[in-house]
């Protein structure tokens, strides 16, 4: 029994939608158990602009900085190109806070596997982590203090405008990523893919030249390297091949909502972003799910809430520490979905299809079903 606090910071669209199930599911787990968490609510995004002026204000991150753990939705809106961008919270939080290793587990359950569009010959098996490098490479060229000139703008020129980014990575960046990732893959079945684009970019020569460097200090690991194009193509063609991949920023970024459809929609997956700070429980972490704010669909209670009920699991697991009760959730979200519930994005002949706080609901129920039953 312990007492906990969390920063929660729901954001914008169906962020507030999924996130109020994710906390409905932790209040179950400390009643429970008996733990004490203690919610801090803060505004990001949207929300934040308009109130404060800005994604998010210091006041709020100096909350998230107490916290054991911060609980993030999603921001963002249909509208791109504002002054203010409310993506811009994030990058604040990861970077501010050093958040540089995302961790994006992708384990379809057995339950779907008929249903997914690819044969579930082909999935069976697949249980895979993305590890994406979170603090580096294009997101932030703007913001590198050692890169001259300007390395991310639009400017205006005598044949028009034109746009720059820079991806810039450090020996040290590079390094203590692919160290996460053969840290995780010791966990597990001791394998990893390293991938990168080094046929084209230089950022991508010195990854590699660093991974097979760091790879002979994990001797009893399988490496091997892949270039990404290819890497996209086989999360299709044989996705349970692999176990832990390890990329750079935009890499992860963009392959982790291709694998989300391994587990059957972005509403599946969820995410630890961790650093190298510890707290009492474990490491100081954010956690949200992959998706975004889903303009299309906010409002209208149709959001999957899985994805944010799952980063919840994770924030227990790691920076909380409590392993039972982290995997009390995962146990419930698969009996849901053997049981048959189902929400709008994972449509299935003969399914029930619920909306985002009964299928809350019904994993909340498990959960304390669950709980009541070991703890009996
Ligand atoms: N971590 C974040 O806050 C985060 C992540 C990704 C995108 N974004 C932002 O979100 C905004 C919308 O971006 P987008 O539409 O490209 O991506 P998105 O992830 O919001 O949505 C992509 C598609 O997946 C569906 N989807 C996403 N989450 C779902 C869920 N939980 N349940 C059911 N369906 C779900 C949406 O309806 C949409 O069709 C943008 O402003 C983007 O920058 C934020
Ligand atoms: C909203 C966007 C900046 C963000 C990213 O690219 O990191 C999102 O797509 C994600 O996957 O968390
Ligand atoms: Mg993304």
């Amino acid at each position: 029994m312990g007492t906990y606090s969390i920063a929660v910071l729901p954001g914008d669209g169906i962020g507030p939608e999924v996130i109020e199930q994710a906390v409905r599911v932790l209040n179950v787990i400390a009643q429970a158990y008996g733990h004490t968490f203690h919610f801090q609510h803060g505004l990001v995004g949207l929300a934040a602009i308009e109130a404060e002026g800005k994604a998010i204000s210091e006041e709020t991150l100096a909350t998230c900085q107490k916290s054991d753990a911060i609980l993030f939705g999603a921001v963002g809106s249909a509208q791109h190109g504002a002054t203010v961008k409310p993506e811009e919270a994030l990058f604040r939080l990861r970077k501010g806070l050093q958040f540089f290793a995302n961790l994006r587990p992708v384990r379809p359950l057995d339950a779907m596997l008929d249903a997914s569009s690819i044969k579930a010959d082909i999935l069976r098996g697949t249980d895979l982590i993305v590890v994406r490098e979170l603090t580096g490479g294009l997101y932030y060229g703007h913001l590198e203090p050692n890169v001259p000139g300007k390395p991310s703008e639009i400017r205006e020129t005598e044949r028009g405008y034109e746009a720059i980014d820079t991806l810039l990575y450090s020996e040290e960046e590079i390094e203590r990523i692919l160290r996460v990732a053969f840290d995780t893959a010791r966990e597990r079945r001791k394998k990893v893919t390293s991938v990168d684009k080094a046929n084209v970019l230089s950022s991508s020569v010195l990854w590699r030249r660093i991974a097979e460097r760091v790879a002979k200090d994990y001797p009893d690991v399988t490496f091997e390297n892949l270039l990404v194009d290819a890497c996209a193509m086989h999360l299709i063609r044989q996705p349970a091949s692999f176990d832990v991949i390890v990329t750079e920023n935009l890499f992860g970024d963009i392959l982790t909502d291709e694998a989300s459809m391994l587990a059957g929609s972005m509403g599946m997956l969820p995410s630890a972003s961790l650093g190298t700070r510890r707290t009492a429980h474990g490491l100081f972490g954010l956690y949200e799910p992959i998706h975004g704010s889903a303009p299309d669909i906010a409002g209208q209670n149709k959001a999957n809430p899985i994805a944010a009920i799952l980063t919840a699991a994770m924030l227990l697991r790691h920076s909380l520490g409590l392993k039972e009760e982290a995997a009390a959730i995962e146990a419930a979200v698969e009996q849901c979905i053997e049981a048959g519930y189902r929400t709008v994005d994972l449509r299935e002949e003969g399914k029930e299809i619920l909306g985002t706080r009964e299928m809350g609901q019904r994993i909340a129920e498990r959960v304390a079903a669950l709980a009541g039953n070991k703890l009996s």
